[in-house]
């Protein structure tokens, strides 16, 4: 009985986990053009899902086995968290574009007005490598078999409108040519009309987006009357503006706009004989992006008008902006506004369980389409979904290839790691984002922190640079985490080292400042800094080891613990330990389970009650550390140690960390908002105010 329920219970999820395998193969071709409801996934894998048990069901099965019980509450959660029927079992909250060239996480807000992002453009550079990160919550029965479907379509059919109206009435008529050519971006409009011999003309070229406008009017009265051309273009570095008035009748009059810059070129000609004769409208704008050309011939009244214009933003686009129809509403104009499904990805997410936490799904990396030709926007429809097919979340946005990173800040909002950011400026101290040149081999000069990539063996060297004692303040620690974050998403990176850039310190722990004197918001805010470090150093998939070359009291300790190797300078004047209550404060459980982990459980209490620094020999004695070497070669033997670790190979590698550490970082993740209000109520509390006081002046003493 025991078996067969066990069986049951792991079979839903092996059968979940070689569904993740069959699924990354169909993703490594991803191909399909049907929309999400026609597709058949399952029937091209021959496969049934399993009948699907409540929550309630699976935590009954066996529930006197203690092991089976951790088991699943690791993978199920510990119950429901949202009892209110009414609120979705899923919750989808944001999509983050993550990339490590971008200034910064490109992320939407998932939570509020949907219909908004259909209008709201996420800018890529092209080229780059992005992954896609969901962020969902679970509040009551378990979910399988969740999937992530994304259709990309080219933008600019369906919401980009093209119209070419040409009416030629007879011999003493006028004509009308009208041309709409408009995108969300954009809006192209050409006008021309002539009514009859003696009367006037009209020509209207309008051209807008969100950086330009450029506008040229002609107007031809009649015979005695006199022609006005009115050309302005104007754009966030330029403006033009060219005027041409010519009243005499029987005179040619012509009107030549040239205007250009860097990025851009409009020629505007307009050539105007007399009544009897012919004219021809010429309008070139051309920018790296785009050609638009209007050319407008009018021969005379006996004679025919060709109006051609070309709008195109991309070579793919060129034949279906480019048409000429009678009637808009004809089915021809139908057919060719129907967007064009480029390409659809369906990422399997996998099973979760209830959760108090929002659980993160990150897609394989993609690399941004590059060159002329596809740079643009493309029309993105997103699916969050499942094998029944439950419409968790559908939504629309777009996503635009650009030739460059630029104006994307009113589209970046820093959350995850970012909350970190938020939370620094919540408090009056602004966060300057360092923006990084990732694929130097110099990554970063930011002020606290300095980060080497050296792209031969994808070793990072990160060393601590904030005198005196690098004492990790709030500021610190986001450098820390962003700085980690990156690395963690940069393919060329296989490992991290961390050591100090000052000297006999490694880190002093912990800034007090933060902790002495300061408002609970903000203590609030520092704590949930020291919690993302941990949490992104603990569970961190690539190779940390700790260059350990000065002393390293509490939370420097912490950090080194996170580590998956420690090497530490042989020195007596240096030593690690989590020494918290020598301050009179206390070390939090995740603290405790970080050393227990690594020095088992009595080691672990000796040198909690006691706060124990530890020499350098001690250290190693009681496996704090792993390796003693010469000051001078801390660093170089770091080196070599994860040239050592980089031969295992990587994937069995991480599983196994993941598998040693995950529960310690699932402790933490269930009840990270207890422990902050723990901690601003503990670290707020005069007693322990007055004993970081007393211990801050100690400081100051020794050193007088
Ligand atoms: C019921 C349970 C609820 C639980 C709730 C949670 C409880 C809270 C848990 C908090 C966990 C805390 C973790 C920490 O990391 S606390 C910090 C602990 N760090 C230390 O004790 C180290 C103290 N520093 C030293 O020992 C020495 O400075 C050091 C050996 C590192 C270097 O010695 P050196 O002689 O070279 O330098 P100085 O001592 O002269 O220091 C130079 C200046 O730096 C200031 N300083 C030192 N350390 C810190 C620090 N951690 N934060 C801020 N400032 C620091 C020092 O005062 C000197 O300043 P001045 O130049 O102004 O005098």
């Amino acid at each position: 009985m025991l078996g067969l329920d066990v069986c049951e219970f792991g079979g839903q999820f092996l059968e979940l986990l070689w569904l993740t395998v069959c699924y990354r193969g169909i993703m490594a071709d991803k191909e399909g053009t049907a929309p999400v409801h026609e597709e058949e996934d399952e029937t091209d894998l021959n496969y049934q899902a399993p009948a699907q048990k409540t929550l309630q069901e699976i935590q009954e099965l066996d529930k006197d086995d203690e092991s089976l019980n951790k088991y699943k509450q690791t993978l199920l959660g510990t119950g429901p968290v949202v009892l209110d029927p009414s609120i979705p079992n899923v919750q989808v909250t944001r999509l983050t574009l993550m990339c490590v060239q971008a200034p910064g996480p490109i992320t939407m807000d998932l939570t509020g007005d949907l219909e908004a992002l259909k209008k709201q453009n996420f800018t890529m550079k092209e080229g780059v490598d992005y992954r896609v990160k969901i962020h969902f919550k679970v509040n009551r029965e378990i979910v399988s078999g969740l999937k992530y479907v994304h259709l990309t379509y080219r933008k600019g059919l369906r919401d980009q409108l093209s119209l070419a109206l040409v009416l030629d009435m007879n011999l003493d008529q006028l004509s009308l040519a009208l041309v709409l050519d408009t995108n969300l971006d954009q809006l192209s409009l050409a006008l021309v009309l002539d009514t009859n011999l003696d009367q006037l003309s009209l020509a209207l070229v309008l051209d807008t987006n969100l950086d330009q406008l450029s506008l040229a009017l002609v107007l031809d009265t009649n015979l005695d009357q006199l022609s006005l051309a009115l050309v302005l273009d104007t754009n966030l570095d330029q403006l033009s503006l060219a005027l041409v008035l010519d009243t005499n009748l029987d005179q040619l009059s012509l009107a030549l706009v040239l205007d250009t810059n860097l990025d851009q070129l409009s020629l505007a000609l307009v050539l105007d004989t007399n009544l009897d004769q012919l004219s021809l409208a010429l309008v070139l704008d051309t920018n790296l992006d785009q050609l638009s050309l209007a050319l407008v011939l009018d021969m005379n009244l006996d004679q025919l008008s060709l109006a051609l214009v070309l709008d195109t933003n991309l070579l793919a686009e060129f034949s279906s902006s480019l048409y000429l129809t009678p009637d808009p509403v004809s089915q021809g104009f139908e057919q060719a506004v129907n967007p064009s499904l480029l390409d659809k990805a369906v990422y399997m997410v996998g099973s979760y369980g209830p959760r108090v936490e929002e659980h993160e799904f990150i897609t394989p990396v993609e690399e941004a389409p590059k060159g002329l030709i596809v740079r643009g926007i493309y029309h993105i429809k997103s699916y969050f979904t499942d094998d029944d097919k439950t419409d968790h979340l559908s939504w629309e946005w777009n996503l635009q290839i650009k030739k460059d990173w630029d104006s994307t800040e009113s589209c970046i909002s820093r959350l995850g790691v970012l909350s970190l950011f938020s939370a620094s400026c919540r408090h009056g101290r602004p966060y300057a984002l360092s923006h990084v040149a990732f694929n130097d081999r110099h990554l970063s000069t930011s002020s606290k922190i300095k980060v080497d990539l050296d792209n031969s063996n994808g070793i990072a060297v990160m060393k601590f640079d904030n005198p005196p004692v690098n004492s990790m303040s709030l500021d610190f620690l986001t450098e820390f985490s962003i700085n980690l974050e990156k690395l963690e998403l940069d393919k060329s990176c296989r490992g991290v080292i961390l050591t100090s850039a000052q000297p006999r310190i490694f880190s002093a722990g912990l800034d007090i400042m933060d902790m002495y004197g300061t408002s609970p918001e903000h203590c609030g805010a520092f704590w949930k800094a020291v919690q993302d470090m941990w949490l992104k150093l603990y569970g961190y998939s690539k190779i940390t080891i700790a260059a350990i070359n000065g002393a390293s009291p509490a939370g420097g300790c912490l950090m080194a613990l996170c580590c998956d190797y420690r090497i530490m300078a042989d020195d007596p004047r240096y030593s690690i330990g989590l020494n918290e209550t020598q301050l009179g404060i206390v070390a939090p459980f995740w603290f405790k389970d970080t050393l227990l982990n690594t020095v088992g459980h009595r080691t672990t209490e000796l040198s909690l009650q006691m706060g124990i620094m530890y020499h350098a020999h001690e250290a190693l004695k009681i496996g704090l550390v792993d390796q003693l070497v010469p000051e001078g070669k801390v660093l170089s033997t770091a080196v070599e140690t994860l040239g050592t670790w980089l031969a295992v190979p990587g994937h069995a590698r991480e599983i196994s960390k993941s598998m040693m550490r995950k529960p310690t970082v699932d402790k933490l993740l269930a009840n990270k908002e207890a422990d902050i209000k723990n901690f601003v109520s503990f670290i707020t509390k005069d007693s322990i105010q007055k004993s970081l006081g007393m211990y801050l002046a100690a400081l100051k003493k020794k050193k007088a």
